[in-house]
């Protein structure tokens, strides 16, 4: 396993007077793919939302590259190498493609060679660049707010629940292009709930109950542990999900 390009150590997290996350302990190493797995409501989004400096950390260490970034306001993590892609992804349904894009290059035009690069990635984009966003099939959509993510140089992509209602032809889409930004060794923070597509993509695996961690390891381990996957997921035994 590489060093840890994010570390988050005793976080802890608040949304109004509710205490969320309560003592969060999670690695994420350089250049790997690491999921994020969790029933509902265990905590998985408001660790994102936190890292992004959305949610406020009451107590804790959030350490990317090895900068101390917990308190640090929501542009300038963005601007300091994090992307983010939330569960309702963000994008402009009125404006096409290709204006979806250009909002997203905040810093100037875009870079012509990441374009090219991008549309290998996700070539709906590249057939659908002039069309409405809000026309696009819900992978496609999803692969717009990754590109919008990813159009500027991050150093880590954190993701929320990208299968989030999609089928499953859909869902095997979205996970060759995950498999090309891991070849290209992005490193990525992916929280799921699909785990077959976890499985498929997922180097190194977290798993948070009632906002925490409560196990981690390798995809591998996990993958191979039936009896594993039932006590922290509620998966059946031998099911598929
Ligand atoms: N705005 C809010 N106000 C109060 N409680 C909230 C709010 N947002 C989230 N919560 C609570 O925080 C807990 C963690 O929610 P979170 O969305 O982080 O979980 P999750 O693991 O991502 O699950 P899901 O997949 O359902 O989104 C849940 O109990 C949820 O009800």
């Amino acid at each position: 396993m590489s060093e840890p390009i994010l570390s988050l150590r005793d976080v802890y997290a608040d949304i109004d007077q509710y205490h969320i996350l309560h003592g969060v302990d999670l690695d994420v190493p350089a250049g790997e793919l690491t999921v994020l797995l969790g029933r509902n409501g265990a905590g998985k989004s408001t660790t994102l939302r936190t890292i992004m400096g959305l949610t406020t950390l009451t107590k804790g260490q959030v350490r990317f590259q090895g900068r101390d970034i917990g308190g640090t306001a929501t542009p300038a993590i963005a601007r300091g190498g994090i992307a983010f892609v939330p569960e309702n992804m963000g994008i402009f349904g009125q404006l096409t493609v290709r204006e979806n894009m250009v909002l997203a290059a905040v810093s100037g035009a875009m870079d012509e060679q990441r374009l090219d690069w991008i549309f290998e990635v996700f070539p709906p984009l590249k057939k659908f660049w002039n069309r409405a966003a809000g026309n696009l099939s819900g992978g496609q959509k999803q692969m717009l707010a990754i590109a919008r993510a990813v159009i500027e140089p991050r150093d880590l992509l954190l993701v929320d629940e990208p299968t989030k209602g999609l089928a499953p032809a859909i869902i095997n889409d979205l996970a060759d292009a995950f498999e090309q930004l891991k070849q290209q060794q992005v490193s990525i923070l992916l929280v799921e709930q699909n785990f077959n597509f976890s499985r498929r993509l997922g180097q190194s695996v977290a798993v948070m109950s009632d906002g925490h961690i409560v196990h981690r390891g390798t995809m591998a381990e996990l993958a191979g542990d039936e009896d594993l996957q039932h006590e922290l997921l509620g998966l059946g035994l031998g099911a598929h999900q």
